[in-house]
């Protein structure tokens, strides 16, 4: 299970986030939710590791990420809110950059994402909704733990939305924990706790 208690974030003198706490446990989905600029992605960049806190723990099945920074790579998965791909290289090579084995866009973990026909191709010749879908097979290859996700489905049609979708419902089948930040209402309503961050307060409902 994961616990976030009283993280703190400020970018110079505006406070960020204001002491946010939230627990989830195997097999659950939260979305993080709020206003455009209310702090989500700062939120996701730290839980991630991509971005120190000013205060606050991270607890990821009772070991201390901030303290021994390879939990991050041995338990987390995250997808970021811009592409985080090379876009000269192709789709295979940047799968390789992120440790999968490109032979598995074949398995059925991520056939759904239909990387085959562009396996060769450069990132940067890609559209939109193809570079996310390659984002995302490269946070998920490995089934990680825990997965962090920043506007997973932006820029995706409604096919492969729905696909991203049944794949986060399998996800959480298996057990893993998911943290979204999202928009969408069919993530919403896909994920048991909402944690709601406004003027940099978090506000938790569980759902279901
Ligand atoms: N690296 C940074 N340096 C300074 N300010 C930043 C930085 N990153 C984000 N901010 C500011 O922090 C605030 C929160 O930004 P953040 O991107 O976390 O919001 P968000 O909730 O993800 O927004 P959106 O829904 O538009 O994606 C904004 O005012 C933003 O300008």
């Amino acid at each position: 299970m994961i616990q976030i208690s009283e993280i703190k974030k400020s970018y110079g003198k505006q406070l960020i986030l204001d002491g946010i706490s939230f627990e989830a446990q195997p097999g659950e989905c939260v979305a993080v939710i709020g206003r455009n600029g209310c702090g989500k992605s700062t939120l996701m960049q730290i839980l991630a590791g991509i971005e120190p806190p000013d205060s606050g723990e991270l607890n990821y099945y009772h070991r201390n990420p901030r303290k021994d920074p390879k939990v991050f790579r041995e338990l987390c998965g995250y997808v970021p809110q811009s592409n985080p791909l090379m876009e000269e290289l192709s789709v295979r090579d940047n799968l390789k950059l992120f440790g999968a084995n490109p032979a598995i866009v074949e398995d059925e973990l991520l056939r759904p994402f239909e990387l085959a026909p562009i396996l060769n191709k450069p990132v940067g010749k890609l559209s939109g909704g193809m570079k996310r879908r390659v984002a995302i097979a490269c946070a998920v290859h490995h089934i990680p733990s825990i997965l962090f996700m920043d506007e997973p489905t932006t820029a995706l049609d409604i096919y492969f939305k729905q696909s991203i979708h049944e794949w986060m419902r399998q996800y959480q089948k298996m057990g893993g924990i998911l943290i979204m930040s999202t928009h969408e209402d069919a993530e919403i309503s896909l994920c048991g706790t909402h944690v709601f961050i406004e003027n940099g307060k978090a506000t938790t409902n569980h759902i279901h």
